[in-house]
């Protein structure tokens, strides 16, 4: 039940003054938890400053390295040479973001990608489908890129498994989207997968 913790997770808060985006704490029902930026288990998501090294590159944020996927990696990558794409940042610069900030770099890279017609990212050179249905190279990609995040740092780790067996869900509305967009289910089957190892 709700009551074995920390009851201030399904704190009320004021929906009037809340951004329309959000889901409130408040909003779970029995046996669910909001994984909120209000309280600790924001810690969980994507747009937390959790530093993490991933295949010898240090990122600030899930959302970094996320957002920096969609940035040309060299000069000559044609995503660089594109005629008329103009970049606001570099790909560098977009791995050291975190929350909004790396989000906003996201929507730029997004209207880019529109711009030029294509459906990737990449990752050390490796063109990688972008926004699929199957839990394909880019979902094991993110989903490695959290459990990297929950290994690297304790303190996630501890507040992951601090949620027991209560059913995760995002702060925000999410629509229809791909399974890598849902962190909390992939959070959800690497706390089983955290536990069975401790066991
Ligand atoms: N809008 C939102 C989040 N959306 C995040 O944006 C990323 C996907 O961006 P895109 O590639 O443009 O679809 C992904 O990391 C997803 O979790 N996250 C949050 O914590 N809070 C929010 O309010």
């Amino acid at each position: 039940a709700n009551a074995d913790y920390p009851a201030h997770w399904w704190q009320e808060v004021d929906r009037q003054t809340a951004p329309g985006w959000e889901v409130l704490p408040q909003d779970a029902k029995e046996g669910e938890v909001i994984l909120s930026k209000r309280n600790e288990l924001g810690i969980l998501s994507n747009f937390a400053a959790t530093d993490f090294v991933y295949k010898g590159t240090l990122y600030k944020s899930v959302e970094g390295f996320w957002q920096s996927l969609k940035y040309p990696e060299s000069q000559d990558d044609m995503r660089a040479t594109f005629e008329g794409i103009e970049w606001p940042y570099s790909r560098a610069e977009v791995e050291l973001m975190t929350g909004f900030l790396a989000k906003k770099a996201g929507g730029y890279a997004n209207a880019n990608m529109r711009e030029m017609g294509i459906d990737w990212v990449t990752f050390q050179g490796k063109k990688i489908k972008f926004w699929t249905v199957s839990k394909g190279v880019h979902y094991r990609l993110i989903k490695d890129a959290l459990r990297t995040k929950a290994i690297q740092n304790p303190k996630v780790m501890e507040i992951l498994l601090s949620t027991g067996d209560l059913k995760l869900l995002p702060d925000h509305i999410m629509g229809d989207a791909p399974p890598a967009w849902f962190y909390n289910k992939i959070w959800m089957e690497l706390r089983k997968e955290f536990r069975e190892q401790a066991q």
